[in-house]
């Protein structure tokens, strides 16, 4: 089977660099230029330097890209289409995204960071799976006749909610944004994609596939720009229905906020984490919740809104998980993303290692003991510019303290020691976040007991990360609402319409 190390650093560079970076926005079917042909850099995080310029929108352009997005779903074929016609043409951009794969998986390499094993092997599996999943739903029966007794025929349809606007973050890119693209174009939406800062061209990439595949001109149009001010355009705009947005409590506070000022357009939101990971000492193999604790923590150099940063131990075993974490971390040394044999890569941006930094320093104050990492790495040479933090590992954390409260967004640790299983519950629901939590225990019993008790989305039972595309993704309390992925997505992107008829 292929992998990324099929290839070595050195040919992965060579792939990188020869890279042809989009330099227009996708706007009705139309590379354009953005408004006045504005411009920033892209800035790689794993070396510092300037790879490539990036259109750079404006709130004109967002209007444009609403304008396509209203004709394709109000006059367009897209949301008429036999709904095995729209399957046809997703399938062919998901051959598309595959012939494509080692480019977007290096364009995710150099623009935040990710280790190439992973853009390759996890990103990029995921983002084919999640395109193809969804375009096999597409003419899957999603209708209900209910039964109202022989003088009327209820009719209840699921109809395209129509423009979606989707906002991305740049952690798990093209994935995240497959979670909202592929289920609102299955349906028949069409949508204006604001993808983050770091992560625009691949999105690009993505778009200009799905016309090649035969996605109608205005049905997936993509505009990064300024994120306060294309955010709050979308949020705001008359012609758009419904907004799916990806990334921090604070700006996802603020697209509830626009949709209440003007057109109550339905605004769906998988926010931020701060994911208890509980050990218990009749875990069935301690070594694997050691391993899975760290991986968890350092991979995508724990920039996941689901990494279990809260690592709630029992006492009893603590030494141990603690022992056991400190020989596992020399394995996450920060190294070059390009590298297949890298398990962790920089930070997104440069500006995320002073974020990370304060974290620390808030552990510091607050009396927690640092057991590893704690500071930027300089990989000298050619990455010395580059974005790297070390693994990182705060042991007696208070559960009241930042560390405990506050998502880090980096390869951070938080360990809490309990006494007991009441108070492992207690730890893990003193939180504002609900996305996800860990459990290890070989007691079934005390699994479901635990689990329910548990405030979270997902609650994963002797592993972590683990999903299907079947399975819904998404958060209690500030951590958003809606569920992203499976059949439960459709509610986003969907109305309900009652037809009753009387006979
Ligand atoms: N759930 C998840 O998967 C993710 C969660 N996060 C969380 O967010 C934190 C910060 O990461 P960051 O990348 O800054 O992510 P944010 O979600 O905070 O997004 C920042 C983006 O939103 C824009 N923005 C700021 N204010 C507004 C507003 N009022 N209306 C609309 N858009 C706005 C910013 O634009 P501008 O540059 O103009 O200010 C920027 O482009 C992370 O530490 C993490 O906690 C981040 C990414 C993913
Ligand atoms: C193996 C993990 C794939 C999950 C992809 C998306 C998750 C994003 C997040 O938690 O931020």
């Amino acid at each position: 089977m292929a992998t990324a190390a099929d290839r070595s650093a050195s040919e992965w560079t060579a792939l990188a660099d020869a890279i042809r970076w989009p330099d227009q926005l996708l706007i009705d079917g139309a590379d354009v230029a953005a408004e006045g042909g504005a411009t920033v850099d892209l800035v790689a995080p794993r070396d510092g330097r300037t790879v490539a310029a990036v259109p750079w929108g404006s709130e004109a352009d967002i209007d444009r890209a609403v304008a396509a997005a209203r004709r394709a779903f109000d006059q367009g074929p897209w949301p008429r289409m036999r709904p095995a016609e729209r399957k046809r043409i997703m399938l062919r951009w998901v051959e598309l995204i595959e012939a494509n794969r080692d480019e977007l998986a290096a364009m995710l390499s150099i623009e935040m960071g990710k280790p190439i094993a992973d853009a390759w092997g996890i990103e990029l599996r995921a983002v084919i799976s999640t395109y193809s999943w969804y375009a096999e739903l597409a003419d899957k029966e999603l209708h209900e006749v209910s039964d109202v007794g022989e003088d009327a025929l209820a009719l209840i349809t699921r109809e395209p909610v129509g423009v979606v606007g989707v906002v991305t973050p740049w952690n798990f890119p093209l994935t995240l944004a497959a979670w909202k693209i592929a289920p609102a174009l299955a349906v028949g939406c069409t949508v204006v994609h604001r993808p983050a800062d770091p992560t625009p061209l691949s999105a690009i990439r993505i778009a200009e596939l799905a016309r090649e595949a035969g996605v109608p001109d205005g049905v997936l149009n993509v505009v990064p720009g300024r994120g306060s001010v294309l955010g709050r355009r979308l949020g705001t705009h008359p012609d758009v229905d419904s907004i799916a947005f990806t990334g921090s409590t604070d700006v996802g506070r603020a697209y509830l906020e626009y949709a209440a000022r003007s057109n109550l357009k339905r605004v769906w939101l998988e926010l931020g984490g701060k994911s208890p990971n509980i050990i218990l000492p009749d875990a069935p193999d301690l070594e694997t919740a050691i391993d899975t604790a760290a991986w968890g923590i350092f991979f995508n150099s724990g920039q996941m809104c689901t990494a279990p940063s809260r690592l709630i131990v029992h006492r009893e075993i603590a030494e141990a998980v603690r022992d056991g974490l400190r020989q596992r971390a020399s394995a996450y040394a920060p190294g070059d993303p390009l590298d297949p044999a890298t398990r962790m890569g920089p930070l997104a941006s440069r500006g995320r290692i002073a974020e990370v930094a304060q974290h620390v320093r808030h552990a510091h104050e607050d009396g927690a003991t640092l057991l590893l990492g704690g500071d930027r790495v300089d990989l000298g040479g050619d990455l010395a510019a580059g974005s790297y933090f070390a693994p990182t590992v705060f042991d007696r954390v208070d559960p009241s303290s930042r560390l405990a409260q506050e998502e880090v967004f980096g390869p951070v640790l938080a360990i809490v020691e309990v006494g007991d299983e009441d108070e492992a519950v207690a730890v893990a629901n003193r939180s504002k976040y609900g996305l996800a939590a860990g459990l290890w225990t070989a007691d079934v019993s005390r699994a479901h007991r635990l689990s329910r008790r548990i405030r979270a989305g997902t609650v994963w039972v002797n592993c972590y990360e683990e999903g299907d595309l079947t399975v819904p993704f998404g958060g209690f309390k500030q951590s958003g609402n809606g569920r992203d992925k499976s059949r439960h997505a459709l509610e986003k992107y969907t109305e309900l319409k009652t037809t009753y008829i009387a006979l």
